[in-house]
This record gives C-alpha cells, sequence and structure tokens, in this order.
C-alpha cells in the first residue's frame, strides 16, 4: 500500500533576532498517521507548529499540504488546505456555548466536511453543548479546543501538549479520542512531554534538540538512542 504524505516540510529554518529556534528541521507525515514530537524544553516543537500551521513565517524551507505548497500562506487559509492545531492553553470564546464554539470554527474552516456534525460526539462533548464554555473544568476545555480544531475538517492536526495537566483516566479517555479522529484519516503530529503515553499511541517519533532533529523512529528506539537519552538525561 502506498502511504500519502499530507504534510511535507522541508528543511525550515525559523529565527527570532539571532537565535535560530528551527534549524533545517523536515518532516513527513502520510494520512492518519500518529506520530509523536519531542525533545527537552526550548527545543523548537511549538515554532514548528507555529510555523507549519502560519503564525509564523519561516525564513527558510518550505511547508507543503496535501503537495500544495503553503509555505507563504497564512494561517486563515492554510486552515483550508487542511492544516490545523490545538493550543498548549485553550482559548475558547469563554461566554458562547460549546456548540457555539464548534460553529464558528467550522465557519472559520471554510463550512467544509463533514466533521463538523460529529465531533462533539468525537470529543466526548455532547451532553456539554449547552454549556457555557467559561463554566468547563481544564480537561474540558482541551477536549473544545480538539473540536473546535476537528471542526474545521483537518487533514493534518498538531495536538500540542493536550496531556499535561491530565489524571491517568482522563490520559486514557484522551488517548482513545486521538486513536478514533486518527481513524477518520486525520494525521496527528502530538507533542509531548509524556513518554508512557506517546507509547501507546504513536507509530513514530520526532526528536528535536535546540531547533533540529536528533532522531526518528519507533519510540522504543528512542529511548536507547545515546543522542537521545543524553539530552533528556544528560548522558
Ligand atoms: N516569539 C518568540 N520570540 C523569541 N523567542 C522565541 C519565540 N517563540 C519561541 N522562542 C524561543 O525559541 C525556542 C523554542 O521555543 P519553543 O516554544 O518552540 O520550544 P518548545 O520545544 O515548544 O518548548 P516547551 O516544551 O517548553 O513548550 C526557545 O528558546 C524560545 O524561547
Amino acid at each position: 500500500m502506498t502511504l500519502t504524505n499530507v504534510l511535507e516540510v522541508d528543511g525550515v529554518v525559523k529565527s527570532f533576532g539571532g537565535f535560530k529556534a528551527l534549524n533545517g528541521v523536515s518532516l513527513k507525515v502520510s494520512q492518519g498517521e500518529i506520530v509523536g514530537l519531542v525533545g527537552p524544553n526550548g527545543c523548537g516543537k511549538t515554532t514548528l507548529v507555529n510555523v507549519v500551521s502560519g503564525i509564523y513565517s519561516c525564513d527558510g524551507g518550505s511547508v507543503r499540504l496535501g503537495g500544495k505548497d503553503v509555505t507563504h500562506l497564512p494561517a486563515h487559509k492554510r486552515v483550508l488546505f487542511g492544516v490545523n492545531r490545538t493550543f498548549q492553553v485553550p482559548k475558547p470564546f469563554k461566554d458562547m456555548t460549546v456548540q457555539e464554539n464548534v460553529e464558528l470554527a467550522w465557519n472559520f474552516g471554510g463550512r467544509h466536511g463533514s466533521l463538523r456534525d460529529s465531533v462533539l460526539g468525537t470529543t466526548g462533548l455532547e451532553d456539554l453543548k449547552d454549556r457555557v464554555t467559561s463554566t468547563l473544568n481544564t480537561a474540558q476545555q482541551k477536549r473544545l479546543d480538539l473540536a473546535r480544531a476537528l471542526a474545521t475538517n483537518p487533514q493534518v492536526l498538531f495536538v500540542d501538549e493536550l496531556g499535561a495537566g491530565l489524571n491517568p483516566s482522563e490520559l486514557s479517555d484522551l488517548a482513545e479520542m486521538l486513536r478514533g479522529i486518527s481513524k477518520l484519516n486525520v494525521a496527528l503530529i502530538v507533542v509531548e512531554h509524556l513518554m508512557g503515553f506517546l507509547e501507546a499511541l504513536t507509530t513514530r517519533v520526532v526528536v528535536l534538540e535546540a531547533g533540529k532533529e536528533i532522531f526518528e523512529g519507533n519510540i522504543k528506539d528512542a529511548i536507547r538512542d545515546k543522542k537521545v537519552v543524553e539530552v533528556f538525561l544528560g548522558g
């Protein structure tokens, strides 16, 4: 079976002043794949999410979505080419209900696709759809962030530290939810520090350090890799 690359990031560079937060990072992800993106604090994970989703422009390299070069498109246009992301700190419209937030995201995403009607079910928010968002707890707000991103019908979805602060039972529900989303042919790039969570979820991890990729492969091999161990444990 030939897998289609829905995301192709090639040699991306991003600088802040004289500091290179990303220094030639490449990444290919195929339809429905779940890839872990890991590395120590400040290695460039969120910057990569911001560059691919179009929040930041890049200073070199290219980003292709579904074969289309989107390197110079702003975030709101890239959404229409099938990329979206969640945020480490969710920022829903707090005075709106859960359903209204999802509707707004669906409008923003160009009103495409069939996910709109199923996202509340997929993210376990059906019973909360009429709740004003400010009354949701942290785990529920994170699920709403996921629902809003899904409502734009992404082919590629970055999930940025969605597991942080969740208890083991909430983490297990989240893993199940993400597996369900990948079965809808959405490619997931999961940014996470929780290695156990990633081991149960991903087929492949990419490890960044100081803006460069230092490992790509199976997580079992990653935790035995000399360079990876050095980066995480200082040797
Ligand atoms: N807007 C910005 N302006 C200046 N420096 C930035 C900016 N955004 C990120 N950086 C710097 O770029 C580097 C990479 O940051 P980034 O947030 O991508 O790391 P990260 O791997 O996501 O870290 P964490 O695991 O802590 O979330 C850091 O040194 C950070 O301070």
